[in-house]
This record gives structure tokens, sequence and C-alpha cells, in this order.
């Protein structure tokens, strides 16, 4: 088993981490990185892995997933590159960067690989998509394939699409949350009590997800499903299609991949 340092546990590492401890991975064989003090012992408390500085836990590892802000990240493998075991593999979390420019900031050789994980890792049902930078060998780009199907599925896909890959499924469930939180005030308004229209609003987000995914048949079939001629859905879908629902989506979507492009330089 490969030693993993997570360095930047924080919103998306943690998530990883704890999807990786609920999947049977043992806290000994995970080492983590954050600046704060009170959030090491706070990570220590939660998960009893150990918790240090940045440049020891990469010195350590086999797997250095580097879970820092895009701005953070140059600097941070300016300073690990260095102390890197010989062949360690270094896993970017970043939006925007490329594993070109991540290899820039790395000694020569480094095999690097940029995945775009999100947070349903937290609880084994992330998605991740994942690409190899030019040093990284199939049975690296394997071993990261490994580590995150702990945490979810797992996509291989070219770099090129990273950026829309994360416009989708990086900050999508932002977009699911958002909708869930539209959904159950919509429900509050009608005078369904908040915890029911919570409750209401969440399983048929989960309940409609499990139906695309365990029938894999097309969103507009199952809809279709749903609506019964002059009923009481295809009233509410026609609101939802004249305030433009599709159109917002387009327009976020492309507005994610622009700026991950733009972090990206
Ligand atoms: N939050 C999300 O849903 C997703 C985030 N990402 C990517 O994951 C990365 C992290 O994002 P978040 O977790 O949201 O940010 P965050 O701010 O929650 O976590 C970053 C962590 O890195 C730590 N850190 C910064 N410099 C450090 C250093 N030198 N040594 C040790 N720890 C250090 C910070 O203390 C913090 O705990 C970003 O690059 C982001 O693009 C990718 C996909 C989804
Ligand atoms: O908002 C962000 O920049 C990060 C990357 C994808 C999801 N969250």
């Amino acid at each position: 088993m490969s030693t993993v340092a997570v360095v930047g546990a924080g919103a998306m590492g943690e998530a990883i981490v704890s999807g990786m401890l609920a999947k049977g991975w043992s806290p000994d064989d995970l080492v983590l990185a954050v600046r704060r003090e009170e959030h090491a012992a706070a990570l220590r408390a939660s998960y009893a892995v150990e918790v240090t500085d940045a440049v020891s836990a990469a010195a350590k590892a086999d797997v250095v997933l580097v879970g820092v802000k895009p701005v953070d990240v140059p600097g941070l493998l300016g300073q690990i590159g260095p102390r890197l075991r010989p062949g360690a593999l270094v896993v970017s979390l970043a939006v925007g960067l490329t594993t070109s420019s991540l290899e820039a900031a790395l000694p020569g050789g480094t095999p690097v690989v940029r995945v775009m994980p999100n947070t349903p890792a937290q609880v084994g049902a992330g998605v991740s998509v994942i690409s190899a930078g030019s040093c990284c060998d199939d049975a690296q780009l394997a071993v990261v394939e490994d580590i995150m199907s702990a945490v979810g599925t797992v996509v291989r896909l070219p770099e090129k699409l990273q950026d829309a890959a994360g416009a989708v499924s990086g900050s999508g469930p932002a977009y699911v949350f958002l909708a869930i939180e539209a959904l159950t005030e919509a429900g509050v308004h009608l005078g369904l009590p908040r915890t029911t229209s919570t409750q209401l609003a969440v399983q048929t987000f989960v309940g409609a997800a499990r139906l695309a995914a365990e029938t894999g048949e097309h969103p507009a079939v199952l809809r279709e499903r749903v609506t019964s001629p002059g009923g009481t859905t295809a009233a509410g879908l026609r609101q939802l299609e004249e305030r433009g629902l599709r159109a917002a989506f387009l327009a976020a979507t492309e507005a994610s991949r622009d700026r991950s492009r733009a972090i990206g330089g």
C-alpha cells in the first residue's frame, strides 16, 4: 500500500481523506498537512492521522495530493519538489492548472496527474476526472485511479477537456445544492414545514439521481414518465423552461469553464 500525503486538507482534501478512511484505507497510510495548528489538531482528533507540515508530509509519501488553492500551488511545489522521494507521484486537485505548468514547477521528470474531484467524495459518491502529465505512465495513472475510486467514480479524459469537466462535475455540486435550497424554500412558500420541505427536496434529488444512474435511461425519457398530459408537472416544467433553466445552465458552465482557463493562465 502506498503512503499518500494530502498537502492542503481543506474542503476538498478533507473530503477525499474522509472518503478514503470510510472505504477502508488505514490512517497509517495517510499523512496530512495544513497551515494552522488548530486545524491540524482538529484533523488528528477526527481521523487519527498524522498531520505535519507540507515538506515533511511530502517527503514521506509515494503519492502527494496537492489540495491547496491554485494560486498557492506553484510556491508549494517549489518547496516540496527538492524533498520528494525518487519516483514520487504528484497529483494536483487544483482547478485550471495544466500538467505542463505543474511539471515546470517540479524537478525534471516528476510524474504528475491532474485531477478534478468533487466534494461528494466525502460520502464515497464523488466523481473525479483524471489526466496524465507528460512523464506519467499508465501504471502511475492507475495508482491515482485506485485512490480516487475509493471515493467515487473515476473518468479518464484528455486534459483539454478538464476545464469543461470542472464546470460540470467540479462546480456541479454547488449548482445542485442551490437547486435543493431553492426547491426547499419554494415548498416553505407553499406552506410545508421547513424540515419536511428539506426532507422532500433532498430525497427527491437523491432518488431522481439514483433512478437516472441505475437505469441508464435518458433523462428526457425519465422526465416524460413524470409528466402527465395536461397535468401538474407539465404546468411546473413550463415555468422552468420559460424562466430559462437550460440557458442558465449553459451560461453557468461556460462561465465556470472560462474561469478555469483564466486561472490556468
Ligand atoms: N472545493 C471544491 O469543491 C473543489 C476544489 N478543488 C480544488 O481543490 C483545491 C483546494 O480547494 P478547497 O479545498 O476548496 O480549498 P480550502 O481553502 O478549503 O483548502 C485549502 C487548504 O490548504 C491549506 N494550505 C494552504 N497552503 C498550505 C501549505 N503551504 N501547507 C499546508 N497546507 C496548506 C489551507 O490551510 C487549507 O486548509 C483547489 O485547488 C481547488 O481548485 C477541485 C474540485 C472541487
Ligand atoms: O470553485 C472552485 O474554484 C473550486 C473548483 C471546482 C469547485 N470548486
